[in-house]
């Protein structure tokens, strides 16, 4: 998750301050150095460490000593941590806002995005990956290579854009990079494409030279947006270079590259910040797909563990492009008229999920979720093997299992009962051998009713050894799908919570009324369970990171199933799954 370890601090901070009993200037001040010590680890500017100190300091103030005595004397202790909390959120939000609308292309037209920055800060990476992002949004994307300055650099575009399936032009035999910018563009517009991104070369340091170069480029492409890639490593320097950019090219946005696990981001994006130019987008890693747009309150929320529902919905309807959505339509109607939930439905989802990203950065986007799978012993990178292993067993699956309800996969009941009827007489034929000297308490265990296990048969043996999992947990797998299956089934005949669930879990929780039940969960059984709470565990659920731990106390106290809790966080775009994360929306 980006900036985890900042955003770990300050939550624990903040968690801190929820244990404090009474909320002082003493407990006050202790937040504020837990929180300024974390974000001067982080390489944010002390100079904007402590402009937030004083911010959140005066909105403290300002919120709890009112001209109206009465009311700050009214407000409970839970509420004057509240204030708290919202004070340092909305200063953390602030520090990384540049408060500039971001420039968006306009479809219909030829929108053209110059891309500058130093060597190596991660500009042709980052192009292909804006390429892919806008060519997903249905525009039509073209690539220019301008960098005439590094040998190979035309190659590693064209292998990229290759890779994503995205028009590229450059040249090997061109030295002059005007000149093939300007031709690329020229081409590109006359094949009315939408989105024409040209890559330039960068160099060790801001050299006269490739200022001088980059003009010669904007004036002979007239570019609409010019975006400068930033290396996010280079921490709080970030600002110094962006100024010297911003003085020989005006640029109009950011692209902060390598947040993925570097500690020194935060201090990248406030300095970018700090110089009021929108930062755009974020790059999380090496692959094409690790971008993410960037907005100062999702980022923010994301960063202290409460989830980015936005970043999430945007996800969602980016699979949705891609994936067909009469095939979407035709499952949902048939569950809603009652047909069965199939193992290759579940195959479907499981995909779309999969197809969102990497589990990692979809869980972060998920209230709690993020931390708890980023938790301890790489749970991450386990619950990713899941899921991949989950496919595997799906894809040894021969078509009719997989039209199944998963019921296929067992020895028939009345085989099951007929084995345990001879077991039950071989059992009984040895006790009438030995002395008979049962107590009452045996007798009665007698009588009971045998509880009939249900045998794996020869299928589920196939499809173990074809996927390279064992039949214990093709027996597991086959657990979770019923449950879910159970799940989905029961919310067939609720035709409004199964549209609203469609849009992704996503939906829910953003404000568009009240936010989704799941299957058994009514409101009076939430407010039930409110009302168990205490007034501690209350104040918890309102903390970042709050819905997470009372989710795991519901699993320990056996509430919820760990999957179905897994399982219900990830609800975007997989009908059935999601409601859970609702609920605790609806409870915090
Ligand atoms: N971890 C991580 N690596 C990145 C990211 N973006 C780019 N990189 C890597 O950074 C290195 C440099 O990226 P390039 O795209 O070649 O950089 P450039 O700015 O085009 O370099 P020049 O063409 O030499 O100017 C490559 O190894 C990329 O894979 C990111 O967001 N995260």
């Amino acid at each position: 998750m980006v900036l985890a370890d900042l955003g770990r601090r300050i939550t624990s901070a903040l968690s801190d301050l929820s244990k404090a009993p009474v909320l002082d200037g003493a407990a006050i001040d202790a937040l504020l150095k837990q929180v300024c010590a974390a974000l001067l680890a982080a390489d944010v500017n002390v100079r904007l460490v402590s402009r937030l100190r004083d911010a959140v300091r005066k909105d403290v103030a300002d919120a709890l000593n009112t001209n109206d005595k009465g009311q700050a004397e009214r407000m409970t202790e839970v509420q004057r941590h509240n204030v708290v909390q919202k004070a340092i959120f909305d200063q953390l939000v602030a520090l990384v806002d540049p408060g500039i609308e971001a420039w968006v292309p306009k479809k219909g037209r030829a929108n053209v995005i110059m891309f500058v920055g130093l060597q190596g800060s991660g500009k042709t990476t980052s192009c292909t990956k804006l390429a892919l992002y806008y060519q997903k949004r249905g525009f039509k994307v073209g690539l220019v290579c301008a960098d005439t300055f590094r040998a190979g650099a035309f190659d590693q575009l064209k292998q990229n854009a290759s890779k994503a399936g995205i028009p590229f032009y450059g040249s090997y035999t061109e030295s002059d990079p005007v000149s093939i910018a300007a031709s690329g563009v020229e081409s590109f517009k006359s094949g009315k494409f939408d989105v024409i991104i040209v890559d330039t070369s960068g160099r060790h340091r801001a050299e006269t030279e490739l200022f001088r170069e980059m003009v010669e480029i904007a004036e002979a492409t007239k570019p609409d947006q010019t975006i400068m890639v930033v290396d996010a490593s280079i921490g709080q320097a970030a600002e110094a270079q962006a100024k010297a950019f911003k003085e020989a090219a005006d640029f109009g946005g950011i692209f902060v590259t390598k947040l993925d696990g570097h500690a020194k981001g935060g201090g990248a994006i406030s300095a970018v910040a700090a110089t009021k130019t929108p930062i755009l987008f974020l790059g999380l890693g090496e692959h094409v797909t690790d971008l993410e747009t960037f907005r100062p309150q999702p980022f923010i929320s994301k960063m202290l563990g409460m989830g980015d529902m936005s970043g999430l919905l945007e996800k969602v309807q980016e699979v949705q492009q891609m994936q067909d959505p009469k095939k979407q339509q035709a499952m949902l109607e048939k569950i809603e008229q009652g047909g069965v939930f199939s193992l290759r439905d579940w195959r479907e989802q499981v995909g779309n999920l999969m197809n969102m990203g990497p589990l990692s950065k979809i869980a972060g986007m998920i209230p709690g979720l993020g931390q708890m799978m980023a938790g301890a012993g790489g749970n991450d990178e386990a619950a990713g093997d899941k899921m991949k292993r989950m496919t595997y067993i799906l894809d040894s699956m021969t078509s009719a299992e997989l039209d199944s309800d998963g019921s296929i996969f067992y020895e028939p009941r009345k085989d099951a009962l007929r084995r345990e009827k001879e077991r039950a007489a071989k059992e009984e034929e040895e006790r009438s051998v030995a002395v008979a000297s049962s107590s009452k308490a045996e007798d009665k265990k007698k009588k009971k009713k045998p509880k009939v296990p249900v045998r794996m048969n020869a299928r589920a043996r196939r499809v173990a050894r074809g996927s390279g999992t064992s039949v214990r947990e093709v027996e597991e797998f086959l657990m979770q799908y019923r449950m879910v299956a159970k799940l989905v089934k029961s919310m067939g005949g609720k035709a409004g919570w199964l549209k609203q669930m469609q849009g992704g879990g996503a939906g829910a929780g953003r404000g568009r009324g009240p936010p989704a039940l799941p299957p058994g969960m009514t409101p009076e059984k939430i407010a039930q369970m409110q009302s168990m709470l205490s007034p501690e565990m209350k104040a918890q659920l309102r903390m970042p990171g709050g819905r997470e731990k009372l989710l795991k106390q519901l699993q320990q106290s056996g509430e919820i199933p760990p999957e179905l809790a897994a399982m219900g966080g990830m609800g975007g775009g997989m009908p059935g799954l999601g409601g859970l994360g609702s609920m605790m929306q609806g409870m915090g």
